[in-house]
């Protein structure tokens, strides 16, 4: 089967050119400026963007355990709908895929119903919250892409010094969701003049900022690839670049709310700004753009967090803690940060598809180019639209963002050449 893409703006070596992009039998056989199209199948892309799929090393699905939340397929399809074609699944699901039995049972539940490349993390710990480390080498040869009790802080330090060595061993990745569990003191909101307006408890920053430096030190004495996910304040974004200063092995993802949002956006007890970590201060937010603009932060990951209307229409003390985001990333950023000359669309595209794929060693994604599987998506830039919740994908349509007028809607995904998604 071949196909051939015409008049393509394609993101191709961290440039962007017009070119035409053939390919065969689901992998990239020829990109050049003309291609002879005689006999085969043609899709003309109008000069709208070509991008290799984007990558997501932070996604929540909820099967097993939670499928009225969501499922494989529909997140799948979600993530096709925002442009993604290869996702890292957080294990905290019902059961948690802690041994090796659930976790290929995860491995396969995942095949079935995938439509993108869903990549399973496994947990550092049995049930997430235990100091016990699960398999991590049993786990890794069955197929974990990485390593992560996201949800949960891991507070024993000695269980979180034994992870990184063995992770470190296998070289595989850590990725922590860095909560102080006592700091974190049951608070539902950041800690600062929103909390106080609204009367509801604050969660510090020192929850996030404490066990971050505690972690930096830890994996600076065994050379583990630590993520660090979410990162979310100002000191948090210090810490990492002293970190890399430093030599220490660190990466770090920011979410598209945590760089668009702060607490001040919380007008009314809505808990569709509801999340961990909460949207903190406006002098967060910029830090957390000075960190992406002088790459501190490696990568944009959405933390998509999909909820069922009931759990998310209690106001911010009864709510779940999480956002629906897949769909609505990469149109938000290229909106509100690249149209407004803050970053280039290269660069966003680099912090969602190259950097993530290279620093998790994600070998078939992230960049196009002959002989790699045919992952990409058709992106119209020119067309504003608005974000309606009838139009996601996902079952989860709990989001901030609902009502805004953006551009950079996904026309069209393909996975392994196919078309897995049109609008
Ligand atoms: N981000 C969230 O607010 N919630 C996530 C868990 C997490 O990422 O910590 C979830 O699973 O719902
Ligand atoms: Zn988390
Ligand atoms: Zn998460």
């Amino acid at each position: 089967m071949k196909l051939l893409i015409k008049n393509a703006k394609l993101f191709y070596a961290k440039r962007l050119i017009n070119c035409e992009i053939l390919i065969e039998d689901g992998k990239f056989v020829n990109i050049a400026e003309k291609i002879p199209a005689e006999g085969i199948k043609t899709i003309d892309a109008g000069f709208k963007l070509v991008t290799p799929g984007l990558v997501d090393v932070h996604v929540h699905f909820r099967e097993p355990g939670q499928v009225h939340k969501e499922t494989i397929k529909t997140g799948t399809l979600a993530s096709a709908h925002g442009g993604f074609t290869t996702v890292g699944a957080m294990p905290n699901v019902i059961p948690v895929p802690d041994d090796l039995e659930k976790f290929q049972k995860q491995i396969e539940l995942n095949q079935k119903n995938s439509l993108i490349n869903t990549l399973q993390y496994a947990p550092v710990t049995k049930g997430e919250t235990s100091d016990e480390l699960v398999d991590i080498e049993g786990l890794q040869k069955l197929g974990a892409f990485a390593f992560s009790n996201d949800g949960h802080g891991i507070m024993n330090a000695q269980s979180m010094y034994s992870a990184m060595e063995r992770i470190a061993a296998i070289k595989s990745h850590l990725a922590a969701h860095v909560e102080d569990k006592d700091l974190f003191n049951h608070g539902v909101i950041n800690f600062g003049s929103a909390a106080k307006r609204l009367g509801l408890p604050g969660i510090k920053q020192v929850a996030e900022t404490s066990q971050l430096a505690r972690d930096l030190i830890l994996a600076k004495e065994n050379g583990v690839h630590y993520h660090v996910c979410h990162i979310s304040t100002k000191d948090s974004v210090m810490l990492v670049r002293m970190a890399k200063d430093a030599g220490i092995n660190v990466t770090c993802e920011v979410s598209p709310h945590h760089l668009l949002l702060s607490d001040q956006n919380i007008l009314t007890d809505d808990a569709n700004f509801k999340m961990n970590p909460p949207l903190r201060s406006e002098i967060d937010r910029q830090a957390l753009i000075e960190g992406v603009l002088d790459g501190t932060i490696d990568m944009i990951a959405t933390d998509h967090a999909p909820h069922a209307k009931a759990e998310k229409d209690q106001g911010f003390e009864k709510s779940a803690f999480g956002i629906t985001g897949i769909e609505t990333a990469f149109p938000l950023l290229y909106s509100r940060l690249v149209k407004t000359s803050l970053l280039s669309l290269e660069r966003l595209l680099t912090l969602m598809a190259v950097n993530p794929a290279k620093l998790f060693d994600i070998k078939e994604a992230g960049q196009i180019k002959v002989g790699q599987k045919a992952d990409f998506s058709i992106i119209n830039l020119d067309d504003q639209y608005q974000i309606k919740e009838a139009d996601f994908l996902s079952k989860g349509t709990n989001s901030p963002f609902i009502g805004q007028e953006v551009y950079g809607q996904v026309e069209k995904t393909f996975v392994n050449g196919e078309c897995v998604y049109t609008n």
